[in-house]
């Protein structure tokens, strides 16, 4: 094997075409079976590791392999972390960002997500509910996960009895159970409208587990609420924020203050003036800033995360609802703020970065989740004659191909 691609997959050569080997590593000698084709190549499936790459460990799940949420725990967490480093300088590198500080990854460790959304095939006796299997729809059965914290794993057997009494759609649903301060918050799909009995077990549920709230997908439809006993809030700053049914979150409280310390840090730096958080969600950067003293204006699409920093009522924190890939922050919009933050989707943010090479602040602060996309829009900012001061990998999901960055520029 060569290498370790950007999907965690190993890489080889087969006629001049890269074979997709999963669960190998760099500098490796397998046993495979090629199997189908993907993109310009093949995807094989590994029969045996013939002589093992020094990082390769026992991998700590035994539904590693079957189960899809993780690609990489045979890989020892040192040489994951420089992984996830390499990954981004590559991806800087393709941009021709060569000449870029990047430093160790952060790493937060398992068992610190507070976010966690598990598939669900089949119904009755017959339901389950886990995690799809790798590259596929089916759904695995899991006795066990390491990546939840325990309170979030200690509802997933409860919900699993709970479920095989309700309409599940069958193949396709899933739930989503997400641990604010306030309590859990869990959404479920369902194929249809429960009966009388059906919604009395729910809100049994909800009482018994203590949730904050527990609402029902009937159909692809918006979450409609079965049960509130508490608003579910997250403390952000020094404020206590209500998050929206499906409004977005940083997956783990390590990861948020990892980010958040660094995007702090680097504002503190900037003259005194207000900041703009753009794709700013509930304000997850925006309430610590504000709580440090800076007035900020948070852009963001999503309508309620815009009603719920709005609502907080505030001095000095506003939020607006604008959709930034359409209509971003230009000219005197910007030119307004001592520095801004901007935390886009996957998809990046072209558009937002191209104003910022215009006519943004001395201070500019990236976050992403996706290195070939942030290293588009870095090179913008570069462009635009920002110096790329740090670039920190943030490892917010443990054993996967996911990285993200915070990144500081300046000029
Ligand atoms: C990665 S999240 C970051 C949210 C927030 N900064 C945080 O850390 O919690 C990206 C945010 O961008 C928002 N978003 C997605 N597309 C957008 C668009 N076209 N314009 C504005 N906001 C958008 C999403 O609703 C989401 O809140």
């Amino acid at each position: 094997m060569t290498e370790v691609g950007a999907r965690g997959d190993g890489l080889a050569n087969l006629d001049d075409r890269p074979l997709y080997v999963p669960l190998t590593l760099a500098g490796e000698r397998v046993r495979v079976r090629p199997g189908e084709a993907r993109g310009d190549g093949r995807v094989a499936v590994l029969d045996a590791v013939l002589t093992p790459a020094a990082e390769r460990v026992e991998a700590p799940c035994p539904h590693f392999g079957t189960c899809g949420g993780c690609q990489l725990q045979h890989m020892a967490p040192a040489a994951l972390a420089a992984w996830k480093r390499d990954l981004v300088a590559q991806a800087l590198g393709r941009r021709g960002l060569t000449d870029v500080p990047v430093a160790e990854t952060v790493s937060i460790a398992p068992g610190s997500r507070r976010r966690a959304t598990f598939a669900l095939a089949g119904s009755g006796r017959g339901l389950t509910l886990g995690f799809n299997a790798r590259a596929s729809h089916r759904v695995v059965a899991i006795d066990t996960c390491l990546l939840p914290e325990p309170a979030l794993w200690a509802l997933v057997e409860p919900l699993r009895s709970l479920l095989v009494s309700l309409p599940t759609p069958g193949k396709g649903g899933d739930v989503t159970v997400t641990l604010t301060d306030s309590g859990a918050d869990v959404v479920i799909d369902l194929a249809a409208d429960p009966d009388l009995a059906g919604r009395e077990r729910l809100a049994a549920f909800a009482a018994d587990h203590d949730l904050a709230r527990l609402s029902l997908r009937v159909a692809g439809a918006s979450p409609e609420v079965a049960a509130e006993r508490r608003l579910p809030q997250v403390r952000l700053g020094d404020a206590l924020v209500p998050l929206p049914a499906g409004g977005f979150l940083q997956p783990s409280r390590a990861g948020e203050a990892a980010l958040v310390s660094r995007v702090l840090e680097a504002v503190a730096t900037a003259p005194a003036g207000p900041v703009a958080d753009l794709f700013g969600g509930i304000g997850t950067f925006a309430l610590p800033l504000h709580a440090s003293g800076r007035a900020v204006h948070v852009v963001e699409g999503a309508r309620p995360a815009v009603g719920a920093v709005a609502g907080l009522a505030r001095a000095g924190l506003t939020a607006e609802a604008r959709d930034l890939f359409d209509k971003p922050l230009v000219g005197k919009e910007l030119k307004r703020f001592a520095a801004v933050v901007f935390d886009p989707p996957r998809a990046g943010a072209a558009a937002q970065a191209a104003a910022l090479a215009e006519d943004g602040p001395g201070v500019v602060v990236a976050v992403s989740c996706a290195p070939a996309t942030f290293a588009r829009d870095a090179r913008l900012l570069v462009d635009g004659g920002y110096r790329m001061e740090s670039v920190v990998p943030v490892d917010q999901f443990p054993w996967s191909a996911h990285v993200e960055v915070v990144a500081v520029f300046r000029r």
